[in-house]
Parts: structure tokens; sequence; C-alpha cells
């Protein structure tokens, strides 16, 4: 297998980008994710991210987390994207759509480098997100038990599951422990991501993640957004809040037209080839 790649990282959480806009047949590096993003026998990444052409939007990217599993949509990833697509040259457009299994998300790389992303509306029904046992109901505030314990959850799709636990002091959770026991619960069909997170005042919250099909990751785009909406609906913070992870800080706002705003950073660490 022999490709040309592009590393990139957004807040610590990073990615194998592939071009194959003008439609090349990228099955084998599909097929071997996860040992592109192998630390140590790999290239070394979270998820391996596909820029493909679409009918629908100026481009489509698909996204395969660390275990090989295909994930609806990635927040960190996105702002990447843009970037690398913007920088390749395949667009001089500062602003445009992306196709996503989260349906249409439109990035817009700004003056500063940082990427402002409309990241669409949260999806709160529990048949949807999709969490057992809740119908169409909203899940906030919900009894869960794992591993013998019971916590409160609220839960919300970016287009991918997220599982929202509030705590008083983040520092004392064993999320090597805890999160995979999340992350394979019955009550998520298609499993989820799950987001620990303190308070820190109702402008400023602390996140740590582990992510479906990648683990612990220095930040998830996609659960600061849950994480956001998480705040509001339990009247925990403002509208426009700062979610602080082990990689580096976003901005969430959920605004009045329902979209949920993500506003942070995405750098190019290096080109490579790969050649096994
Ligand atoms: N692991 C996620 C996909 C990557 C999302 C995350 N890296 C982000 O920035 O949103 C999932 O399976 O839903």
């Amino acid at each position: 297998m022999k490709f040309d790649f592009v590393k990139w990282q957004a807040c610590g959480n990073d990615f194998v980008l592939v071009n194959a806009f003008n439609g090349e047949d990228v099955s084998e590096i599909r097929n071997n994710a996860e040992k592109i993003c192998d630390r140590h026998f790999g290239a070394g990444a979270d998820g391996v991210i596909f820029i493909l052409p679409s009918k629908v939007a100026d481009f489509r990217m698909q996204i395969i987390n660390s275990d090989g599993s295909e994930a609806e949509m990635c927040g960190n990833g996105i702002r990447c994207f843009a970037k690398a697509v913007y920088g390749a040259g395949l667009t001089t457009k500062r602003k445009f759509a992306v196709e996503t299994g989260a349906g249409i998300i439109i990035p817009e790389i700004q003056e500063d480098g940082t990427v402002h992303v409309d990241m669409g509306e949260p999806i709160l029904e529990g048949d949807k997100i999709p969490v057992a046992g809740f119908g169409n109901g909203k899940v906030i505030n919900e009894d869960i038990i794992v591993d013998g314990k019971n916590y409160k959850m609220t839960c919300v799709s970016m287009g991918n599951p997220h599982c929202v636990v509030f705590v008083d002091d983040i520092n004392e959770i064993k999320l090597d422990e805890i999160g995979p026991k999340f992350e394979t619960h019955s009550a998520f069909p298609r499993k989820t991501n799950t987001e620990f997170v303190e308070i820190k005042n109702d402008g400023y919250v602390r996140m740590r993640v582990w992510e479906r099909g990648a683990g612990i990751t220095l930040a998830c785009g996609t659960g600061s957004c849950a994480t956001g909406v998480a705040c509001m609906l339990n009247n925990l913070t403002k509208r426009q809040i700062q979610v602080e992870l082990d990689g580096g800080i976003l901005k969430i706002e959920w605004a009045d037209n329902n979209h949920i705003y993500m506003t942070g950073p995405a750098t190019k660490v290096y080109e490579a080839r790969w050649v096994d």
C-alpha cells in the first residue's frame, strides 16, 4: 500500500488526511485505518479523514476512527479538513459546504487561522441519538448505572452520539476505566462518546472525553458541542461558553437559530508518504 497523506491536529486531536477528491480508490487505506493510526507500528493518529467529491456540497468528508469504525461526524476533523482543502487549492472559498454523516456542515476559515463551524442543530430525541429506553423523549439529567455506580447523564447527538456527565472534580474521574464501560453500555445501541464535565463558571467548563472508537483523546469537537448543549439544557451556563480540553480550548455557541457554532484551531503538522 503506498499513498501520500498530510498529518493535521486540532487541540491535539490528530488525523491522517487523504486527498481522494479526484475519485481515487482509497478502499485499501480505509480498510487499514487501524494499522495507519497505530502510534507505534503506523503513522499514529486518532483517525483517518478522507477528502471526497460530493454531489450535494463542495466536498464530502469521511472519518474513520482509530479502531477502524466509521463515525458520522468529527468536529476537530472538519476544521483540519477545511484548512487542508483550502491550502491544497481545492477551493478558493474560505466558507464552503461539506457533506458529512451529520448532514451539510459549513466551516469558515477566519483571518486569524482558526475555523468557525456551523455544526448544525443538536439532536435531542432519545430514539435518534440513540439512547435506549427514552422513546423520542429528551435525555436530560437521567440516571444510568455504569459498573455498579449511578451517574446522571444528558445525551445529545451532533450526528454522532454523546453522553455528557457532570462531575464535581474532573481529576477524580478514572477515564481509562470508566470510559469504555460507558462506550459499550447497553443503553447505547450505536455505542457512545462520553464527556465528563466540571463547571468552572457560567461561561467556562473543563471537559475530558472517552471517544467511541478512539478512547481518550486530547479533544473532541462534537463532544464539546454536546457539552455546551448539555450545560445549557441543565441551566448551568450561558449560551456561549469556552470548553477547556486536555489539548486546548474551543468556543461553543448555541445560537437563537438552534444551530451550534464551534470555533477553534487546526494545524498542519507534516506531509508524508506511507510505503508499507
Ligand atoms: N469518535 C467519534 C468521531 C470523532 C469525533 C471527534 N474526534 C470530534 O472531534 O468530534 C465517534 O465515533 O463519534
